[in-house]
């Protein structure tokens, strides 16, 4: 049973995240140009479950102003967002001509956050491809990473002054596995053989350049730091056999060490295990080489260490068997690759998410094997949360459920001796959740997107938080008076 006086450092930062294209809306304003997600959802709007799309999504683009009033509201110490590409750069090939109204944008938000001592958190890239680059093979194409690097030192150059803390990329992944090598994101390439291989190597590169650059040219002045988030769901074995820890390593190596491996590990390089079975299947196939392109030296060396902290984006947990739970995949793909089966427990509490559900102690496991593994490693959550349907209104108790048994494992985690700086809740406001649409809901406000103002309303979780970043510690009794909401002062 734990202690209830259990504190958070005074110095932990607590925040809450969003996305550009999940709340930014504006779609085509002042000068902004298309990215992959309006590309998308504009011709082949049956992908999305609403058919909707995120051309208004919360209007924060003109609303950013209350949005840092919300900030104020829970008392949060940062603020996690990201800034769309292409509304900084409209042509992404052209890195000296920037659109000056996307950047008087971000400047307005960012000094509104420091002028109320919120600490920006900004991630340079969540998802939202500039469509151009992708009609060019986007992360497919070997010269991303140089295309990733100019729009970095624009982004570093503009706002590093008021932002210490940088993430490249949001959830490779996503990015890599979901929208390359398979459909479930946006480009929906579907490109099962090689895509999230091919995605990885490319991503990572850019990442590094784009750390390198910081690092070799902006970190002395700006002080800052720079790193990744990676979604990192916990997977463990179904049962204590041989086979299923083996196979609970492979998944484990398949949905984020492909991307972490390279970074923190000491070697470098793609995960072994899981570059072996690529590469052993590729040529039973009949392929010239491994689907999993290798490292040059140099390559490895540049990305190895090219980060000051790991972003871990952390919601779930499933176990993992080496016989049971299969389900059919495409051959090859990186699903038939690493063939195991997952299986999640009909008891843990379940979301409006498929995938997500609260299985215990999660945050706990996933960070306490990423610190013996990556020891010395900073850590920050960028992203937890929990979804309601877009019916479930104001009174959310299995969101605060959640979110007191997740901080209570991330109590277990600090005291476990790891480093884990700060967590930021998903999310502040509902907004467009991806291909499900407005059909799951994650925030703290509800927005209300059938008005014309996208009004916000702190839901019972909000004031939960509040009571948490305030007080520091996780009262379990504790309930709101009224759902009226307040700034405390000095925020
Ligand atoms: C269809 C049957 C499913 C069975 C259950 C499977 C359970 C698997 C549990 C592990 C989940 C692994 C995938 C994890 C994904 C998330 O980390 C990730 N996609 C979250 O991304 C962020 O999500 C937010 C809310 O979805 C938000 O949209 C944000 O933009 C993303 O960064």
């Amino acid at each position: 049973k734990r202690r209830q006086d259990r504190r958070f450092p005074d110095d932990f930062l607590f925040g809450t995240a969003t996305a550009a294209y999940q709340i930014e809306g504006a779609y085509n304003a002042d000068g902004k140009g298309e990215n992959i997600w309006d590309r998308m959802t504009h011709t082949r709007p049956h992908v999305i479950k609403d058919m909707s799309n995120g051309d208004i999504a919360a209007n924060s683009y003109y609303n950013y102003k209350r949005d840092v009033e919300m900030m104020r509201e829970l008392g949060v110490d940062a603020y996690r967002f990201s800034f769309s590409w292409s509304r900084i750069l409209p042509n992404p090939l052209a890195p000296y001509k920037v659109n000056q109204a996307g950047v008087d944008f971000y400047n307005n938000y960012i000094n509104e956050m420091v002028k109320y001592n919120i600490t920006p958190m900004a991630t340079l890239y969540h998802w939202d491809l500039p469509q151009k680059l992708q009609d060019l093979g986007g992360f497919l194409n070997p010269l991303f990473p140089e295309w990733f690097e100019d729009y970095a030192r624009v982004v570093f150059e503009n706002f590093g002054d008021r932002v210490k803390l940088f993430l490249t990329f949001n959830e490779p992944r996503e990015v890599c596995f979901e929208g390359y090598g398979w459909s479930t994101k946006a480009p929906i390439l579907n490109v099962t053989d090689v895509g999230t291989y091919l995605c990885a190597k490319h991503l990572l590169l850019g990442h590094a350049k784009a750390y390198y650059a910081y690092v070799n040219d902006f970190k002395s002045t700006q002080q800052g730091q720079c790193g990744i988030t990676i979604s990192s769901a916990w997977f463990g074995p179904l049962t204590d056999s041989e086979e299923d820890h083996f196979a609970a390593e492979i998944k484990r190596q398949a949905e984020w060490g492909l991307y972490a491996e390279p970074i923190f590990s000491e070697e470098g390089g793609f995960p072994k295990e899981l570059s072996h079975i690529v590469a052993e299947k590729s040529l039973e196939m009949g392929y010239k080489q491994s689907r999993m392109p290798e490292f040059t030296d140099e390559e490895r060396k540049l990305v190895q260490g090219s980060s000051d902290f790991f972003g871990v984006n952390h919601y779930s947990a499933a176990l993992v068997s080496a016989t049971e739970h299969k389900t059919f995949n495409p051959v090859p793909s990186l699903l038939a690759d690493i063939d195991v089966g997952i299986y999640t427990s009909p008891e843990w509490l379940s979301s409006a998410s498929t995938w997500l559900q609260l299985a215990p102690d999660s945050i706990y496991n996933a960070l306490n094997f990423l610190h013996n593994k990556y020891p010395n490693t900073i850590f920050y959550i960028t992203e937890n949360g929990w979804s309601t349907t877009s019916d479930a209104g104001l009174i959310d108790e299995d969101r605060i459920t959640y979110y007191r048994s997740a901080l209570n494992s991330l109590l277990d985690t600090l005291e476990a001796g790891v480093n884990v700086k700060g967590y930021m809740a998903w999310s502040l406001m509902d907004n467009f959740e991806w291909m499900e649409g407005y059909t799951e809901l994650f925030g703290l406000y509800e927005v209300d997107f059938q008005s014309e103002a996208r009004t916000r309303t702190p839901r019972k979780s909000a004031f939960i938080y509040k009571e948490i970043i305030k007080s520091r510690v996780i009262d379990p009794n504790y309930e709101p008076e009224n759902l009226t909401m307040w700034i405390d002062e000095g925020h």
